[in-house]
């Protein structure tokens, strides 16, 4: 039996030994959850609450257990001693630097024995004693198996990658962090497999679902992940440093540390809907769901989801902090829409008494002084129609003595402002408005222009009502860009007091503990209230706000985006990562004030992450050609690895760019070809304004392939890229080379470039003029 082989079967007797323990866990809770309903009959009142508490986290581990993790058991290293010999609560020893003796000369070679084995996955396990069978990867003694490097190895001689699938070991893979030394364990020499877990991982084929990276996190990246939680972390880093996989696993250590810090919730915001479900797998995987929801930019405000993108000079327009003025006008503006007689009668101690339209836009004109959102300023509208009709009638006059005046004044009030015309009246006249209802308003021309006067250009004012034209009264035909807006308005508005509704058991509060007095059985019916459906709404349900907010691709958000997030962060810590090359937004220093204003003055953490795992080398290079243009000076991340395959090019013909369809024959021919290159998935990214002809190009050639338009293809990565015509993505906005940078570093194997006679393809090469060095 070869050295691999034997170390496989070694790996799988501890496998076998983990699943044993984890079935006796689950029999265990079964166990528990059973018994749940006789044990609610005795005992105090506290005692019942720690009983039900523990059965809680029975019945969450046995769910979490049962879902059968597809690598439950990753990740090993073998340990020298430690100078001191204490251990923490998960039983591994707690020292960082080996014992003073742990390495010592013998015949002339340097030779130490490993004093500790431990087994890195997805849960803590440990054995009947006490005795740790699997460190949970966030517990602090997993951190050497990321953090060690052969220049600072500190105890770890090796470090093992396992990969199984269910229960069955098939490979493993070695590093080994001290080449010095001869290593023994009981008595035999270390063997060493393979060549590092993080190639083997990297050259893998991709499917259309982000993976964890939990095995292979390499150590400038664990340092972001296990950053204390001070008030904001800022993560920059070039294209495939693993931004958005860093953010994932830092949100589940967030959680495995200080589990009821974070019960207020863990927000992740994604720049697109298809960004959203590429990652949305990722947290389940490491065994966390519940607390933490990923959204999309246009899907933030409940109820609503954008459908559609914005051209980008529209989108320009929506995005701008100077949108905030011109909404505020919008929101007072609106309120004077309401279609009402044009003046008020009542009958008042048995006469008519009248407001007419002067007296009533000298009434609106004051309550609209007042500084609450408007349809907060309804009651005041009421009394200053009371107060003035009281005048007309002659009620101060009536009653001279003011003690008797006030009580006449509020019986007054009750009589009239009871009466069904003053009530007819007062909702025409203030009417309650919704956020959908102004943002609808503002697509009549005319009115925009009167409420963005001195803010908007009238060439904007035309663009944007336009665009505002194709947002339905149902919230249909919503952008990105919109939904920003709808939420500004919504604070602009705000929304009245109505009665109470009685209070759905919210499963999140269920694992703060503030509801402590529920009982399981109560929590058990909310869970399966949970499963029926009636709350995937409450797991999705809109917060006041969160504990912490993950940003990801944070250089996209417009000024109006950072204003809807900071709503939702004022009590949160923060991560958020980005990289300002990657930037499809015109106007970072607008951006970057409100982004300064949303993070607030807290104090900040900056990491710099540098080496590209996603590109090999040859793409990298094609790659960095585009940032030179679009920002002189940048630094691109360093490659880690090559596969000695240049990306491709080819050009088509004039006359196949004009057609209707666009360059179809030829785009279906280079997506063919990739697809016989890559086992994994193809992705074709052109302009947006090709977006629809894209997906025609590929239909059909199999769910492998998808096309997309350039700002779709945030954050996500296929094995092979086909990107059509750079100089048409480059012109689609001031921004658009940074957008074409973008397209250019999707590909983990294969790149292919398909220019149009616009590219200035070179005559032998067809490389476009764009990305000649
Ligand atoms: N330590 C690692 N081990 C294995 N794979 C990794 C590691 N770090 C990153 N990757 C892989 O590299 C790819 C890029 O990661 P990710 O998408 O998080 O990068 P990013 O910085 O967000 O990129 P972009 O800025 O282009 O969106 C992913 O396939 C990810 O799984």
């Amino acid at each position: 039996m070869d050295v691999r082989e034997r170390e496989i079967r070694e790996e799988q007797r501890h496998l076998d030994r983990v699943y044993r323990r984890l079935e006796e866990k689950i029999h265990e809770a079964e166990f528990l959850v059973d018994d749940a309903a006789q044990r609610f009959r005795v005992g105090t009142p506290g005692a019942l609450a720690e009983r039900d508490a523990q059965v809680y986290q029975a019945g969450r581990h046995l769910h979490r257990l049962n879902r059968e993790f597809e690598d439950f058991l990753f990740g090993r290293i073998d340990l020298l001693a430690g100078k001191d010999g204490e251990r923490g609560p998960d039983g591994a020893h707690t020292s960082v630097e080996p014992a003073d003796d742990a390495v010592r000369e013998e015949n002339g070679e340097r030779t130490a024995r490993i004093a500790e084995t431990l087994h890195i996955g997805r849960l803590g396990v440990l054995d009947a004693d006490y005795v740790p069978l699997v460190i949970d990867w966030r517990a602090p003694a997993a951190a050497p198996f990321y953090r060690a490097t052969p220049v600072e190895p500190g105890r770890v001689v090796r470090r093992r990658v396992i990969r199984s699938r269910g229960r069955r070991v098939l490979s493993v893979e070695d590093d080994l962090l001290r080449p010095e030394l001869r290593a023994l364990l009981d008595g035999d020499e270390l063997p060493v497999v393979g060549d590092g877990a993080l190639m083997a991982s990297l050259g893998r084929a991709r499917g259309h679902a982000m993976h964890d990276i939990v095995a292979s996190i390499q150590a400038e990246q664990d340092r972001v992940i296990r950053a204390p939680a001070v008030s904001v972390t800022e993560v920059t880093g070039g294209p495939g440093t693993g931004k958005t996989a860093v953010a994932l696993h830092r949100a589940a250590y967030l959680l495995y540390q200080d589990r009821r810090r974070y019960a207020g919730g863990i927000l992740v915001v994604s720049p697109t809907p298809l960004l959203v479900s590429y990652t949305e797998g990722v947290l389940p995987s490491l065994g966390e769901e519940g607390q933490v929801v990923i959204r999309a930019l246009g899907s933030l405000v409940e109820g609503v989801t954008a459908d559609s993108y914005d051209p980008q000079p529209v989108a320009r327009i929506k995005g701008s902090a100077r949108m905030a003025r011109v909404l505020h006008r919008a929101a007072r503006g609106a309120v004077q829409l309401g279609e009402h007689p044009g003046r008020l009668r009542v009958v008042a101690f048995g006469a008519r008494v009248e407001l007419d339209a002067e007296e009533l836009k000298g009434i609106r004109d004051a309550v609209l002084g007042g500084t609450a959102p408007v349809n907060l300023l309804r009651p005041r509208a009421r009394r200053l129609l009371l107060d003035a009709l009281w005048r007309k009638s002659g009620g101060p006059r009536r009653f001279p003595d003011p003690e008797l005046a006030a009580e006449a004044r509020e019986a007054f009030g009750e009589d009239v402002g009871t009466e069904p015309a003053f009530l007819d009246f007062l909702h025409a006249w203030w009417p309650e408005l919704t956020p959908l209802g102004v943002l609808t308003a503002m697509s009549d021309p005319d009115r925009l222009s009167r409420w963005s006067r001195r803010v908007l250009r009238p060439g904007e004012v035309r663009l944007l009502a336009r665009s505002l034209r194709r947002v339905r009264p149902d919230g249909g035909g919503l952008s990105a860009h919109d939904v920003a807006l709808l939420d500004e308005l919504r604070t602009l508005l705000g929304t009245p007091a109505r009665p109470a509704r009685p209070r759905e058991a919210d499963p999140l509060d269920q694992l703060t503990g503030l509801e402590e007095v529920t009982t399981y059985a109560e929590r058990m019916a909310a869970a399966r209230r949970e499963r029926n459906g009636e709350a995937g709404r409450a797991a999705g349900r809109e917060r006041a706000g969160y504990a912490h907010i993950i940003v990801d691709e944070a250089q996209d958000l417009t000024p109006m985006q950072w204003r809807m997030l900071g709503r939702r962060g004022r009590q949160a810590t923060w991560t958020v990562v980005g990289d300002p090359a990657q930037s499809s937004w015109t106007e970072p220093e607008e951006a970057a004030a409100e982004r300064a204003a949303a993070l607030g003055s807290r104090p900040r953490r900056s990491f710099e992450l540098t080496v590209n795992y996603r590109n090999p080398a040859e793409i990298a290079e094609v790659a960095s050609r585009v940032l030179a243009r679009a920002m002189p000076g940048a630094r691109p991340p360093r490659a880690v690895r090559a596969t000695g395959t240049r990306p491709a090019f080819a050009a088509a013909a004039r006359a196949a760019a004009g057609r209707a369809g666009g360059p179809a024959e030829e785009a279906r021919a280079a997506v063919r070809a990739l697809l016989e290159e890559v086992e994994g998935t193809v992705g074709v990214v052109a302009a947006m304004h090709r977006r629809e002809q894209a997906r025609g190009w590929v239909a059909g050639l199999g769910d492998r392939v998808v096309a997309l338009g350039s700002l779709e293809a945030k954050g996500l990565e296929y094995d092979a890229t086909l990107v059509v015509s750079p100089a048409e993505i480059a012109r689609e906005s001031p921004a658009g080379l940074r957008t074409l940078y973008v397209a250019l570093t999707r590909a983990t194997q294969r790149l292919m470039v398909l220019s149009l006679p616009d590219d200035e393809p070179d005559p032998s090469g067809a490389v476009p003029a764009l990305l000649r060095p």
